[in-house]
């Protein structure tokens, strides 16, 4: 089955304090007259999800955190559970990004288990993966990708909406991406990985390719075969920017 609604998420990582507020509003207010079979959806700080519900509601835009821990409360300073962001306003969840896979050292397990956590309280996981440069040169990126998708989606997402990621690591805020050629073959290595992993089910749930997605380059990206949708750095700080990006889907 061909994924037609695109998903195109915008992740601020740690940016934006809340006079960056004015950028989702200035995006609530052009995306009026984009066509409607595509998802939007922001993630902003945790400091920032429920100021930024406010600014959404009512529209569009879906609203998503950037992390939670696999626990559902405890004794973990600095920590923010699933259950804490949808009581902030968020419906979404991006997991196992790999700024938090290396400057944290998740594992694939750990991932995992923060997806069971996400999907126990509502929240619809965008599980992100992708290949160092270095694993890229040695040949191994599409195996590696694999390994990852097999290794951090949960039993239950068999049953719940969620989304994959493809970050090339090497391809984060560098302005580089992989050729549209490379992109098409890890996402169909990608696909038979979460079919592998939970079965058929696995066919409805989205790809999302990030790593420089900008509005020069989103058009042909988006076009690739089983890509369905951009999860977005850099450019989704800015509404012109992110809203170009919008349209391209
Ligand atoms: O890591 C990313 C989104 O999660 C991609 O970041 P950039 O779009 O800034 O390269």
């Amino acid at each position: 089955m061909k994924q037609s609604v695109k998903l195109i998420v915008g992740n601020w990582k740690m940016h934006g304090v809340a006079a960056d507020l004015v950028e989702a509003r200035a995006l609530i207010e052009s995306v009026h007259d984009v066509r409607a079979d595509c998802r939007i959806a922001l993630c902003p700080p945790a400091t920032l999800t429920d100021r930024m519900r406010q600014v959404l509601a009512g529209g569009r835009i879906e609203l998503g955190g950037q992390d939670c821990h696999q626990a559902p409360s405890g004794a973990c300073t600095g920590s923010v559970s699933a259950e804490m962001l949808v009581d902030a306003g968020a419906t979404l969840v991006i997991l196992g990004h790999s700024e938090r896979r290396g400057a944290f050292g998740e594992t694939n397990e750990e991932v995992s288990a923060k997806v069971e956590a996400a999907i126990a309280v509502g929240l619809e996981p965008i599980v992100c993966v992708g290949e160092t440069l270095e694993q890229r040169e040695a040949g191994q990126a599409a195996a590696i990708v694999s390994a990852q998708v097999e290794g951090s989606l949960a039993d239950g997402l068999s049953e719940r909406p969620f989304a994959v990621a493809y970050e090339p690591v090497w391809a984060i805020g560098t302005g580089l991406t992989p050729s549209l050629e490379q992109i098409a073959e890890v996402h169909a290595a990608v696909r038979s990985a979460m079919i592998r992993r939970l079965g058929q089910a696995a066919r409805r749930a989205p790809i999302l390719y990030g790593g420089s997605v900008k509005p020069d380059n989103a058009a042909e990206i988006l076009g690739v075969s089983e890509v369905g949708g951009a999860l977005v750095g850099g450019a989704s700080l800015k509404a012109e920017d992110f809203l170009k990006i919008i349209r391209a889907a």
